[in-house]
């Protein structure tokens, strides 16, 4: 069987006065269905932009896919209109991102927006996107689901908001669901409990995840397969077991070593010094 997401010799280059750049330089890999891929690296590596392409959701004009193919579920998603790309985020790709309130719309209530991918992609009415809703908020730990689904992000906490933008992203059981850095503008307590969120729900609606991170002590909790990349190239794809016992690149061990005991899982890569790494 193929793979769920296969993005082949991916290229996106940035277009600015000075030239162009090309901040992602023709990566490949893929996800099975139900397997969570770990896409690690420093800071500017390419990661989020990895991401972004995959939803067809680049940042500005200036920044374009100029390269290679993104199959999802043996559809080469260059065949996609607009219109059925804004079917396949929320239906079949769900996303959540690092803040919360960027992707959460202040002037709505939680329910609301919930509510919005169950009406636009499930065509539940009012009354059954409402019971679903208070379903979802339960099903991502929100205690007294009425009252904050009729509250407004502002009224959250983070780790609130962040579950919140969770049961969204998951409110169509998605085949697949990108993370990217899910974890990382919350408290470390949070963190946890977020984590095991994402996993648990993976586990029981057997939810492909791509999981952005630059923290390996989350890639080792959550991840099978890891793909570690560096200034817009891939310099490792293998196994979690394999990245943390014989990292085959000396990119990978130095990540590995910025992990105090390689295992506080808490620990933010510092920056990687300039060319020490060059083949
Ligand atoms: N909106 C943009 N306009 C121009 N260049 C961009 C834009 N977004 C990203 N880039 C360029 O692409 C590079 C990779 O960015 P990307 O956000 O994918 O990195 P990342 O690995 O996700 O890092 P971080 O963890 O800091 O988000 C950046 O260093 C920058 O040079």
């Amino acid at each position: 069987m193929s793979a769920l997401l296969q993005v082949e010799d991916l290229v996106v280059e940035v277009q600015a006065r000075r030239g162009t750049s090309t901040p992602v330089d023709g990566i490949s890999f893929e996800i099975n269905r139900g397997e969570t891929l770990g896409l690690v690296g420093e800071s500017g590596s390419g990661k989020s932009l990895t991401a972004m392409s995959i939803i067809k959701l680049l940042p500005t004009r200036a920044v374009q896919m100029t390269g290679g193919r993104i199959v999802l579920d043996g559809v080469d998603m260059a065949s996609y209109s607009n219109r059925q790309m804004r079917d396949i985020r929320g239906l079949r790709i769900g996303t959540i991102f690092q803040e919360p309130m960027t992707a959460l719309n202040p002037s709505f209530t939680i329910g609301f927006q919930i509510a919005e991918p169950l009406r636009r992609h499930l065509k539940l009415g009012r009354k059954a996107a409402r019971a679903r809703v208070i379903e979802l908020l339960e099903m991502v730990g929100i205690p007294r689901p009425q009252e904050i689904a009729s509250s407004y992000p502002h009224h959250l906490s983070g780790g609130m908001r962040q579950r919140a933008m969770i049961a969204m992203a998951m409110s169509c059981e998605p085949d697949l669901l990108i993370a990217d850095e899910p974890t990382t503008a919350l408290d470390v307590t949070t963190q946890a409990q977020i984590l095991d969120l994402i996993l648990d729900l993976q586990e029981q609606h057997g939810t492909a995840v791509l999981l952005v991170t630059h923290d390996l002590g989350v890639v080792a909790q959550a991840c099978q397969n890891v793909t570690v990349m560096r200034r817009g190239l891939i310099v490792e794809q293998a196994s979690v077991f394999d990245i943390f016992e014989r990292p085959a690149h000396p990119y990978t061990e130095a990540l590995l070593d910025s992990m105090p005991a390689r295992n506080a899982g808490k620990a933010r890569l510092p920056h990687i010094a300039e060319g020490v790494f060059e083949a």
